[in-house]
């Protein structure tokens, strides 16, 4: 069972014959404030927005989103900021696909059943908790499921057959591509390869495929954009809150670099 508004939102991009733009900020990065900007920028822009909550030690995440959830952190950002800033984007963009993302840490800390609880009044649709892996799920699956959030699960370039089909039978409403061995933020490997992968998961599953890491510019999402169901940009966005240096300036900048991204998933780029 999915989500229908995840759903909704595929099924709408594919009628306009183009793939989701998904895009990632960590919530509360640099303030609360600033970040509840941030988000409802980029929500003008994507189809999806994924919300990290910020976590201490965040393993799959490069030097950029390290970064930025120490910054969450240090300014005091909680997980009920994250819910909180989530509700009003909700409140405020009633058709956007909205996914939670961050490590079970911080679910375990809560108890899954109030996180999901949260969760699903706040208005998210889904959740990605990087490090339960789908033969995990008994913690989390039936919670979620109960709560209508979808469970987004990853596959990497090594993900066999048999862990494909796995992540099909235990996920809902998309699958995560994640497009190189490594973390958040590095350089993207060879298209071909990526291509070639991301067909072969689309063609064992009915989920949506989308990948994500290492995407980085307008012609990046255009060539992803092309053969995967959705393209997820994350360190890129993230990386505009240190490149400016007060909070209109980065809002300009985020705003700026998310329509690029956007006429270029739509082909007006
Ligand atoms: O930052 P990149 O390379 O653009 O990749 C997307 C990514 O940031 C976002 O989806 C994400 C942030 N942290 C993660 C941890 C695991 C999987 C995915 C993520």
């Amino acid at each position: 069972m999915s989500s229908t508004r995840l759903n909704d939102v595929f099924k709408r991009c594919k009628e306009e014959g183009r793939a989701a733009l998904v895009g990632y900020l960590t919530a509360g990065d640099p303030d609360v404030t600033t970040s509840h900007k941030l988000l409802a920028t980029l929500a003008r822009h994507v189809d999806i927005l994924e919300v990290g909550m910020p976590f201490s030690d965040p393993m799959a995440d490069g030097p950029v989103i390290q970064a930025a959830s120490e910054r969450a952190l240090e300014s005091g950002t909680k997980i009920a900021d994250v819910f909180a800033i989530t509700a009003a984007l909700r409140s405020a963009n009633p058709e956007l696909g909205i996914v939670l993302m961050g490590y079970a840490n911080i679910a375990y800390a809560m108890g899954f059943e109030t996180f999901a609880e949260k969760a699903q009044n706040a208005g998210a649709d889904g959740i990605l908790l990087v490090d339960i892996p789908p033969e995990e799920g008994e913690i989390c699956d039936e919670i979620f499921a109960r709560h209508g959030l979808d469970r987004i699960l990853l596959l990497s370039p090594t993900s066999t057959d048999d862990r494909i089909r796995l992540a099909s039978d235990m996920g809902s409403g998309f699958i995560y591509y994640v497009s190189l061995t490594g973390i958040t933020g590095a350089e993207m490997g060879a298209m071909d390869g990526i291509r070639e992968k991301t067909q072969h998961i689309q063609s064992m599953t009915n989920m949506p495929v989308c990948v994500g890491f290492g995407v980085k510019t307008p012609e990046q999402v255009a060539q992803v954009g092309a053969f995967a169901d959705g393209v997820v940009v994350g360190s890129h966005f993230v990386s505009q809150v240190t490149a400016h240096s007060d909070s209109d300036a980065i809002i300009s900048a985020l705003d700026r670099s998310a329509m690029a991204m956007k006429q270029a998933i739509t082909g007006k780029g």
